[in-house]
């Protein structure tokens, strides 16, 4: 089982350094040369110091020889000592700098993986905990897994290369030397390791814990909140209930670091006696008349040179394999595959109004039915929607009517293909309606959701991605926002539509909750499509910009389906259709009249709201 995981983690590793290869194949090759180059200068320097020693020796007892118990002459080590060392320095400096490129290169090649595979998650995804953990985790650790990895890499390589030469020239002094050298870094490798794993668990016990941190500070350092933290004096105590939750992890974090203490202290101390070892094994050598003078020095140096080497490895292969877990689990997230690196990773500037935006394109139904669906979200027993039939014909307009929690908005998802039913089925003309979508909009669906996005970009822009094949079309974004009813309040503001929405953003301004709906809604009339879900289009507006919506919703029916969530009876009565929704369940359908008639519960439900308007 163990070695299974083991193999998992290596293949993991390899994965890592082919996706730093895909991210930048050519500065990849250049780093790992450059930094080869700088090994191979450090074990050349060594041994011209030893032939420099030589010469020194030769020519202090040998004096007038010049130098007589070396091959080359002192002038010619010297300057070849100074051309290694130089170029080894210049090697590693530009290895440096190469290597910063390939990190940011890596950042952007793990970024977009992560973006893409938060794209190309279900809705359904985003209800689950996990989901959000696992985000978590991999936007703090496993975007710089990768970059981590692929930093350590050409190191390990490199020190494995210095390591090599050093291991062949102790071993040309004596054979004992290496090894012994050598298993001074495994006691080090254990103990990192052991110490990278216990981390890494402690990571994904922390994670809920870490995002409940994340949100209190989002609370305290948003504007979107910084109203009502202040309206109900909670700041101390959201930063009190900020602050528990940091004393419990760092009461966690100190344990663990007394563990990772205790763990490197023997570690450090059985290298230590290792390398005590080998040292006297040096002074018997030197003792039995084995090793020269010179030949001492450089193997001192070459032991401590080779010590150092070998525990750099040990730490960067525990580091790495710690990375390898994070790694894993952002691969899995993007089901990356190493082996099909892309083509072409060079980030490009993405050319406004460019391609279909990854959009279905579908015909406008004649029949979009709802056959007997039940509906739960993930993790939760009890049934949203149960047992829900009807159908929608093209060019109605139907309106969904019922309590708080009913399930109105559920439906509605369901109905644009964003959730798959747990039972029955929700078709677009027979299509089973989430595998059309398959994940995707459909270019003839447009909604405009409860919570829709406030974005920060321009005016123009917030309009304009209700299609983003034709986001720089001012003039129809311009006709959207007079459907809408935002036009002129556009036109007034600082540099009009090119105004940034959002008092954050320099030269940005915020609109009311209201002009914020009515955006929303000209982001839904900006998009062709034929079939439109208002879910609360009219809760932020006034009577007047209410009144005109009804126009629009008017004007907007030939040849388009609206399926309109609402509240306000003054805004549901119009509709051809209204489905009135109770504990999940459909209980009546019919017109206004019609269910005026039934004396059921939408005619309670409206002589309630008509009498809080009736004079007293
Ligand atoms: N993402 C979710 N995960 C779990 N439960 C959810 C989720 N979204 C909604 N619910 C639950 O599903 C039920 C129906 O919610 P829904 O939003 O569909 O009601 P609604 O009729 O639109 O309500 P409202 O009139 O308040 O907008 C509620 O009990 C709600 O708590």
């Amino acid at each position: 089982m163990r070695s299974r995981s083991e193999r998992a983690r290596l293949s993991t590793l390899v994965a890592a350094v082919r996706m730093a290869a895909a991210a930048g194949r050519g500065l990849f090759v250049a780093v790992l040369a450059l930094f080869a180059v700088a090994a191979v200068g450090i074990v050349g320097a060594l041994v011209l110091g030893q032939e420099v020693l030589a010469h020194l020796i030769a020519s202090d007892t040998d004096s007038g020889a010049g130098g007589g118990g070396t091959v080359w002459p002192l002038w010619s080590l010297l300057v070849a000592v100074v051309v290694v060392v130089a170029a080894g320095a210049f090697a590693a400096a530009a290895g440096v700098g190469l290597h910063r490129m390939l990190a940011e290169r890596i950042m952007w090649y793990a970024g977009r993986v992560v973006l893409e595979a938060a794209t190309r998650a279900s809705l359904r995804e985003f209800d689950t905990p996990e989901f959000h953990d696992r985000i978590q985790r991999i936007r703090r650790r496993g975007v710089d897994s990768p970059l981590m990895i692929a930093m350590a890499v050409p190191q390990l390589i490199a020190a494995v290369i210095t390591s090599g030469g050093l291991v062949i020239g102790l071993a040309v002094i004596d054979p004992w030397l290496a090894p012994l050298t050598v298993l001074s870094g495994i006691p080090l490798w254990l103990s990192g390791r052991a110490n990278s794993e216990e981390m890494y668990t402690f990571t994904l016990g922390s994670t809920p814990n870490d995002r409940t941190r994340q949100h209190l500070a989002d609370i305290l350092d948003s504007r979107r909140t910084a109203a009502e933290v202040r309206a109900f004096g909670l700041g101390d105590h959201l930063l009190r209930r900020w602050s528990k939750l940091w004393a419990e992890r760092l009461a966690e974090i100190r344990v663990m670091v007394r563990r990772f203490v205790r763990r490197s202290a023997v570690g450090s101390l059985v290298s230590a006696v290792v390398l005590c070892t080998v040292f006297a094994v040096l002074l018997l050598l030197i003792q039995l008349g084995r090793l020269d003078v010179e030949a001492a020095a450089a193997a001192c140096v070459a032991v401590v040179l080779l010590a150092n080497r070998a525990q750099q490895a040990a730490s960067h292969l525990a580091a790495t394999m710690e990375h390898a877990h994070y790694l894993e689990e952002f691969m899995q997230l993007g089901g990356h595959q190493p082996d099909a690196a892309p083509a072409s990773v060079a980030p490009v500037a993405e050319s406004t109004g460019a391609g279909r935006a990854g959009v279905r394109s579908v015909e406008p139904f004649s029949a979009l039915e709802v056959d007997d669906v039940c509906f739960a979200y993930p993790g939760i027993q009890r049934n949203v929607l149960e047992s829900v039939s009807f159908t929608i014909t093209a060019g109605e307009v139907v309106a969904i009517v019922g309590q708080n929690g009913s399930g109105k908005t559920t439906l509605a998802k369901l109905l644009c293909g964003l959730y798959p039913p747990c039972s029955g089925q929700v078709r677009w003309d027979n299509q089973p309606m989430y595998e059309l979508m398959g994940g995707r909009g459909l270019d003839q669906i447009g909604v405009a959701f409860q919570d829709f996005g406030r974005y920060w970009f321009t005016a123009a822009d917030n309009i304009g991605i209700g299609d983003v094949d034709r986001i720089g079309d001012r003039l129809a974004i311009a006709r959207a926002a007079k459907e809408a009813g935002i036009h002129d309040v556009v036109r007034s503001l600082p540099t009009s539509y090119d105004t940034p929405l959002g008092a954050e953003l320099t030269g940005g301004v915020d609109l009311s909750g209201g002009q914020w709906q009515r955006i929303a809604l000209a982001r839904l009339l900006f998009r062709r499509a034929s079939f439109l879900v208002l879910d609360e289009p009219t809760a932020s507006l006034d009577a007047e910009a209410e009144a005109q919506l009804f126009d629009t919703i008017a004007n907007l029916r030939h040849g388009r389906t609206v399926v309109l969530i609402s509240h306000r009876f003054s805004t549901i009565r119009a509709a051809d259709r209204i489905l009135v929704m109770h504990d999940g369940r459909l209980i009546e359908q019919g017109s206004h009249d019609q269910l005026l008639d039934k004396a059921g519960r939408y005619a309670a439900m409206y002589r309630l709201q008509a009498q809080a308007y009736a004079p007293t």
